[in-house]
Order: structure tokens, then sequence, then C-alpha cells
């Protein structure tokens, strides 16, 4: 059986060898033809599996990709097909989490914000969503929540639509999937209209699609020199992204936010489960057999640890202006995509074990451990 995997993906040698011959590709720059024999195809999100890849592999009976999103994959043309389809929900939501919280505590000491005195509204509440609501609850901050799917189906989910909840908040996080059909498409969802509805000074995340937001209009606002915080981790278009935002942005980076070298693997990892079950094979290998140490593992919590010290804490394991930095310093000469293929490694909160008899809630609702 021949595997092609992303040489990006992490540990496909080690899941899949057992399973078939496993050959790497450029995920962003394949072309159909370098495919042709493949069983199975595991890509990343910059590889597209549209109808023209799957007509050039005939024997293709698997395809996963090491994602949340799906916007790259043809699924109609994969099941018309009949080839089995994974995907690795949640894999990088834990990833994203700590992405989010790193930009809003350098965006509460740049600004000098009270930041428990913030209403955060988070659109999409899937996944990510959710975990970026608790633990913001945790932390005392008041949030508000949109996710019009949900409220469809779940009677008690406190929705309020995009029109109620973008005037009332002093910092809004996207967190939805990109699509462009159905009662509520993503594409462009936050336009010129939606900037409007906004505080001036509302600082905007969004780490989920670039084209959710209109760059061009988020370009045109800045223009005018409205000095809304911006931290954008995705942008229209990539790799071939609109520059001229990277000045007015309090961070930019390049689409790393799900990058942790736990998520990553995560992804990998819920691939391999998949091909396993659609072969009928026993899974042989699993995350925690090929994680590499983390560098420091143990961490003592006193009885004076508040909610003001959780900023320095989280800083030990992840600083998103390190991303920014080396965002600024390489994307003209190296490119957007040499930033994402050599990520420095970051481990998310759970590698670092917290002991001491007061570890407040808060911190494992972060995603901490503790003995
Ligand atoms: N920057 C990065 O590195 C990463 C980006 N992502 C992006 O984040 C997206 C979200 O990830 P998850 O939370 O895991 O996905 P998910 O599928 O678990 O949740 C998405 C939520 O968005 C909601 N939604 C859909 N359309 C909406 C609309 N028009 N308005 C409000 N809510 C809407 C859905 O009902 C769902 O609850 C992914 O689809 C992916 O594109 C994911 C991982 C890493
Ligand atoms: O999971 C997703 O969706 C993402 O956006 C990934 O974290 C980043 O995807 P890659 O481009 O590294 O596949």
């Amino acid at each position: 059986m021949l595997i092609y995997a992303d040489d990006n993906m992490p540990y496909a040698r080690e899941f899949f060898s057992h399973l078939g011959e496993v050959r790497l590709f450029a995920g962003r720059t394949v072309q159909p033809s370098e495919l042709q024999d493949a069983d199975v195809l595991l890509v990343r999100s910059v590889t597209k599996v549209n109808q023209a890849l799957i007509a050039a592999c005939p024997q293709l009976k698997f395809v996963g990709t090491a994602t949340i999103g799906i916007d790259h994959i043809d699924r109609e043309a994969l099941a018309a097909r009949g080839i089995g389809f994974s995907s690795a929900p949640g894999c990088n939501a834990q990833s994203v989490l700590e992405y989010v919280l790193s930009s809003l505590f350098w965006l509460t000491e740049k600004y000098q914000w009270d930041l428990h005195s913030k209403t955060v509204g988070v659109v999409g509440v899937g996944n990510i969503g959710r975990l970026v609501v608790k633990a913001l609850q945790a932390m005392g901050l008041n949030v508000l929540q949109c996710d019009p799917l949900r409220a469809a189906q779940e009677p008690y989910f406190p929705h309020l639509s995009l029109q109620q909840l973008l005037p009332q908040v002093d910092i809004l996080t996207l967190h939805v999937p990109l699509t462009r059909q159905g009662l509520w498409p993503t594409e462009q969802l936050i336009g010129p209209r939606e900037l409007k509805q906004l505080k001036p000074d509302c600082a905007l995340i969004n780490a989920c699609r670039g084209e959710v937001v209109d760059n061009q209009a988020l370009l045109a606002e800045a223009n005018t020199g409205s000095g809304r915080p911006l931290v954008l981790d995705v942008w229209a278009n990539e790799p071939d992204i609109l520059q001229a935002l990277i000045p007015h942005c309090d961070i930019a980076t390049a689409h790393i936010a799900g990058h942790s070298v736990e998520g990553k693997a995560r992804g990998t990892e819920m691939l391999y489960q998949a091909l396993c079950d659609q072969l009928g094979h026993s899974a042989e290998l699993n995350l925690t057999q090929v994680l590499p140490e983390a560098q420091f593992t143990e961490l003592k919590i006193n009885s004076n640890f508040s909610l003001l010290d959780v900023q320095n804490l989280t800083r030990l394991l992840y600083d998103v202006r390190r991303d920014d930095a080396l965002f600024r310093l390489h994307l003209q000469h190296k490119g957007f995509d040499w930033l994402r293929k050599s990520y420095p490694a970051r481990r998310e909160y759970s590698s670092l074990r917290l002991s001491g008899t007061q570890v407040p809630t808060y911190l494992k609702e972060l995603g901490f451990s503790s003995q």
C-alpha cells in the first residue's frame, strides 16, 4: 500500500510505516500527477483535494486531513468515488486557545487594559470556541456567544445574533469554519458593515480562516487611523497575503495558532486511528509513545498565586510575540510557508504539571494539569 503524506505532518513515518510504504510530498505545490499511485493520501490544509486531484488517483481508498478545517476538501467528490475520509476534529483546539490567551494577555499589557472588565464576543462555539468560552469565564470575564447552528439545536444555548453581539463587545474572537453555502455562510462574515457595528476600539482576533474577514475592508478601516487592535493569524489568499495590513496588526503570524507539538501530532494520530479502523487493523502506536519529553514538566503553585500571575505562568509555555517577531523578520525574504515549516516547538499547557495544595480551578479550565 502506498501512503502519501504531507512533509509537514509530524510522525507520519512512525505511525503509518507498518501499514504501507510512506512517501512524503510538499503539500502546497504538489501536482496531482505526483500522487497518481496513492492508495492513501494524508494532507494538511494547504493541499486542495478537489475533483482533478481525486481523478488523477485511481487507486485512492482513503483521504485524511490532519486539520480541523475541511474547506480544502471536496467531500462530495470523495463520497462519489466511495473513498474513505477523516479529518481531525479538535486536534489542535487547545493550541488555538493558547494562541488567543497569549494574544489577549499581550494586548492587556500593551494597552494597559483591565482585562476583567472586558466583554469578549466569541463567534463560532464549537471545539475551539467552547474552550475559549470556558477559559475566559473561569477567569471571570464576561463572554457573549454567537453560534446560530448550535442555537437551532440547543434550546438553552445563550446565543446572540452577530448584529446583537457586535456593538456590545470589547474583544471579538472568531472560531467559525470557512463556509460558502448554507443558511449561515462565513465567507466575509466580517466586512465593512460589521466593522462599523463594532466599537472603534474593539480588538479583533482572527485565528480561524482568513476569508472570514474582508481583509481589504480591514485595511481601509486601518488606513483611516482607526487604531483598532488587531491579531491576525490567518489571512485571505494565503500564502500571498495583503502585506499592507501587517503594520496595522498588534500581532501578525503565519497561520500557526494550531501548531503546538501536541496539536499537530494529535492530528496525525487521529488519521492513523481512522485508517486503522477502515483497514480493520488494531492501532500499534499512540501519541504518548511518540511525543518528546517537554523541557520542563513541574511547577509548584503557592497559596498567594492570583489571577494576575496567570499571564506569567502561561508565558513559560507560549508567548505569541515570538511568532509575531519571526513573521515580521522573515516574511519578506523567506516567505509565509517557510515560517510555517520551520516553526519552533511549542508545548501545550498540559505538558506542565502544577503541584501545590491550592492549584486554582481556573488553571485547570485553561488546560494545565495538576497532581
Ligand atoms: N489558525 C489555525 O491554526 C487553526 C484554525 N482553525 C479554524 O478554526 C475553525 C473552527 O474550529 P473548531 O472550533 O474546531 O470547529 P467546530 O466545527 O468544532 O466549530 C465551529 C463552530 O462554528 C459554528 N458556526 C458555523 N457557522 C457559523 C456562523 N455563520 N456564525 C457563527 N457560528 C458558526 C458551528 O456551529 C460550530 O459550532 C476551523 O474550521 C478552522 O478553519 C482550526 C484549527 C487551527
Ligand atoms: O486545523 C486547522 O484547520 C488548521 O488551520 C491547522 O492548524 C493549520 O493547518 P496546516 O496548514 O498546518 O495544515
